[in-house]
């Protein structure tokens, strides 16, 4: 009897192994597909299984198809490769995500009235810069450090001011800072006329711009809020994280805005999910 104990029991802990087993395969599975959705690297995972299935066909004794195989076998011997190629931005993207968590933002420290009257110059000169159909783009670092974006841009180091962002995207010959993005830094205007990456997400409407794709691209590889006033249509945005939110009014771009720089504002998803919830005209583009 203690013999058929003995197999029973193993045969529950074998099974409760298999269901472990299973279940960590699904999370990982799950979890990839969660974080690649609506990605160009969905598509490219999609091409490669497609070569998968191919490989195992071309293998298959009653069919020959030598070249295929060979060309398939060499290309999976590779993949490694390959794939850091193809996946450089996403690979970079991650990095940066994750990488530069360690760096302290002004908005984790306790100067939440600075960082509160910050974000309010930033909502006055959109404002104002809205209503004079004149368009920005202003990025607000948040935890991921936004050095290497001011790099090519021209270093300041002023208050943050609604005058002074205005007065930065007058569109005049004079001023050649109003062309490209104003980056704050710690409470700082550190630079202007940034270069912002451009985003590669799939899907974008056509008649979005370099300038909210710009933005776009820079929510994509850190975790800055990027403001966008509009010299077309005169509607500001913020885009975060891979998403742009559209036409947004101040008492809207103010809730975004403390949202994203509150402590809970960490986590992104729920962040989203709630500005949703309450704003139901609020369409994400991606
Ligand atoms: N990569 C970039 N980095 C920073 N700024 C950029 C970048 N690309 C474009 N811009 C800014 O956007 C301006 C061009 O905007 P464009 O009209 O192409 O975009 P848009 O998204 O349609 O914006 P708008 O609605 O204001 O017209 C440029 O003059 C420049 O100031």
């Amino acid at each position: 009897m203690a013999f058929l104990d003995d197999i029973l029991a193993g045969v529950h802990l074998g099974l409760f192994w298999a269901v472990v087993d299973f279940a960590l395969v699904f999370f990982v599975i799950y979890k990839i597909l969660h974080l690649i959705k609506g990605t160009r690297a969905l598509q490219i995972l999609g091409g490669l299984t497609l070569m998968v299935v191919m490989y195992f066909i071309s293998k298959n004794s009653l069919i020959t198809l030598e070249t295929t195989h060979w060309f398939i076998d060499k290309f999976i011997a590779n993949i490694f490769l390959i794939a850091v190629v193809i996946f450089q931005d996403d690979i970079r993207r991650a990095l940066a995500r994750f990488g530069k968590r360690t760096s302290v933002s002004f908005f984790s420290s306790n100067r939440a009235i600075e960082e509160a009257s910050v974000l309010e110059e930033v909502i006055k000169a959109c404002s104002q810069l809205q209503q004079q159909k004149l368009g920005a783009l202003i990025a607000v670092e948040r935890i991921a450090n936004l050095d290497e974006i001011t790099e090519d841009g021209v270093k300041l180091d002023a208050a943050v001011t609604k005058d002074l962002l205005f007065s930065l995207f007058i569109p005049d010959r004079q001023n050649p800072l109003h062309d490209g993005a104003v980056v704050i830094q710690k409470g700082r205007i550190s630079a202007a006329g940034c270069f912002l990456p451009l985003t590669n997400l799939p899907n974008l409407e056509k008649s979005m711009g370099t300038r909210h794709r710009a933005a776009l691209g820079l929510s994509g590889v850190t975790d800055a809020a990027i403001c966008i006033v509009s010299e077309e249509s005169g509607h500001i945005s913020i885009a975060h994280r891979d998403q742009l939110y559209r036409d947004l009014d101040t008492n809207e771009m103010r809730d975004l805005l403390q949202r994203i720089f509150s402590p809970e504002g960490r986590n992104d998803e729920s962040l989203v999910e709630r500005f949703r919830r309450n704003d139901e005209n609020e369409e994400p583009v991606t």
